[in-house]
């Protein structure tokens, strides 16, 4: 540090120093420290903004840490309270164990409940009923907004879906008048993006109808153990919204064809796929609930799920063709602002492997062109580079999985 103010020499000879020399040079002396005052402050500023920084920083750290820390729990279900604590069933391993509880918390477990647990398969807190687990897993609408004007190029899959879903839906006497049963469930298969979710959810907009989805990988894979019971929660859920259109999205998962293998991960599988089909079978009892299933690998289905009475009307929904593109170009289109001349069939003609969903991503991708260039017109040269930009990004996709395949 430098001297403080009481111990400074004075820049001059005391006792030789005229009055004039004594002010020049303290004059002088007051120059340089203003301007090394000067130099000081502006340091002190930048320490100050690069402190702050460190600071941020820091607290970003701290909290990232902290969340490392927190270890994940498990979830478990109770078995039996007994008088040393608690058996619980670990969902995973399927693992039985005894654990401690505290009294507080043995008071407010029954058999049966779900709980979390820690590593040392202590009960850290009870977990709500299953509405918890079936809202995560079930995605309800009751009123999906998708309508059959936002589908393009697939008007003979329209129909055929109009006719097995929406016609029992909203005539269910016509079908007994003629003494017949409206087909069970609908199969929709195809490459993905190409419109599947959207026509399960267009019939239930038109038939005011709740629309209940959810995915067959999610069943199997995300709630191990519990996947046969959430396919009875799933068709209940839907009796309790009737009239409803259930949508199983990716069936593959719950449905494939039986594999040697006799690994336990498959005997849930088939678990889960006999309950499926024993809800299917119980026709009567289905009320106003239509299924719609969708896959994109249909020739990985076990057979069994294509009997009579199942999903008997096999649909397929495949990629579009011209006059499909340059349709679904429009849709997509349809609250974008356009410059003149932009050409769909050009468009369409341009993109011979789009899905729907490709050329969604297209059009968005135009529009973030414009937006770059700080316009608020699309022109035609947007929707190019648009597509040239999402070949490329494909390209690379493909690249990275041969990468690690
Ligand atoms: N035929 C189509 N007409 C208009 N838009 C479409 C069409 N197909 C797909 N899209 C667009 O792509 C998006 C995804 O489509 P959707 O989820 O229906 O595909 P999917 O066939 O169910 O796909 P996946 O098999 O991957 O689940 C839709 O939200 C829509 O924006």
């Amino acid at each position: 540090m430098s001297d403080t103010v009481d111990d400074v020499d004075m820049p001059y000879d005391e006792g030789a120093a005229s009055k004039q020399e004594k002010i020049d040079s303290l004059q002088e002396r007051l120059d340089v420290l203003e301007s090394q005052n000067e130099e000081m402050r502006d340091k002190l500023l930048d320490a100050n903004a690069e402190n702050n920084k460190y600071q941020q920083k820091l607290e970003r750290l701290t909290h990232e840490n902290k969340k490392l820390k927190q270890s994940p729990l498990f979830v478990a279900t109770v078995q039996e309270i007994t008088p040393d604590g608690a058996v619980i069933k670990q969902h995973g391993n399927n693992q039985e164990a005894l654990t401690e509880v505290t009294d507080e918390m043995r008071e407010k477990l029954d058999p049966d409940d779900r709980v979390a647990v820690n590593n040392s398969l202590s009960v850290v807190k009870k977990l709500e009923k299953e509405t918890d687990v079936r809202a995560r897993v079930m995605q309800v609408e009751h009123s999906p907004d998708v309508t059959y004007a936002d589908i393009g190029g697939l008007e003979d899959q329209m129909q055929e879906v109009r006719e097995t879903v929406e016609m029992p839906l909203e005539h269910p006497d016509m079908f007994e008048d003629v003494g017949i049963q409206p087909p069970s469930g609908v199969l929709l298969y195809g490459p993905p993006g190409t419109g599947k979710t959207m026509l399960a959810k267009a019939v239930a907009n038109e038939t005011d109808a709740t629309f209940i989805k959810m995915a067959g990988s999610e069943l199997v894979h995300k709630f191990i153990g519990e996947g046969a019971k959430l396919v009875r929660d799933l068709f209940e859920v839907a009796r309790e919204n009737q009239p409803a259109v259930l949508f199983i999205d990716e069936i593959d998962a719950i449905a494939s064809k039986r594999t040697d293998s006799k690994t336990s991960g498959d005997a849930e599988v088939q678990r889960t796929m006999m309950q499926l089909l024993s809800e299917m079978d119980g026709f009567d009892e289905r009320g106003e609930v239509r299924i719609i299933a969708a896959t994109n690998r249909f020739d990985m289905l076990d057979p069994a799920i294509l009997r009579p009475g199942r999903f008997d009307r096999l649909i397929e929904v495949p990629k579009p063709n011209t006059d499909g593109r340059e349709i679904i170009f429009q849709i997509h289109t349809r609250n974008m602002n356009l410059a003149d001349g932009i050409d769909f069939t050009e468009l369409a003609e341009l993109t011979p492997d789009a899905s729907g969903a490709d050329i969604k991503a297209m059009c968005t991708e135009a529009g973030m062109f414009a937006i770059r260039d700080d316009r608020t017109e699309i022109t035609l040269t947007d929707f190019l580079e648009a597509n040239e930009k999402l070949r490329k990004d494909d390209e690379t996709n493909v690249d990275d999985s041969l990468a690690f395949a």
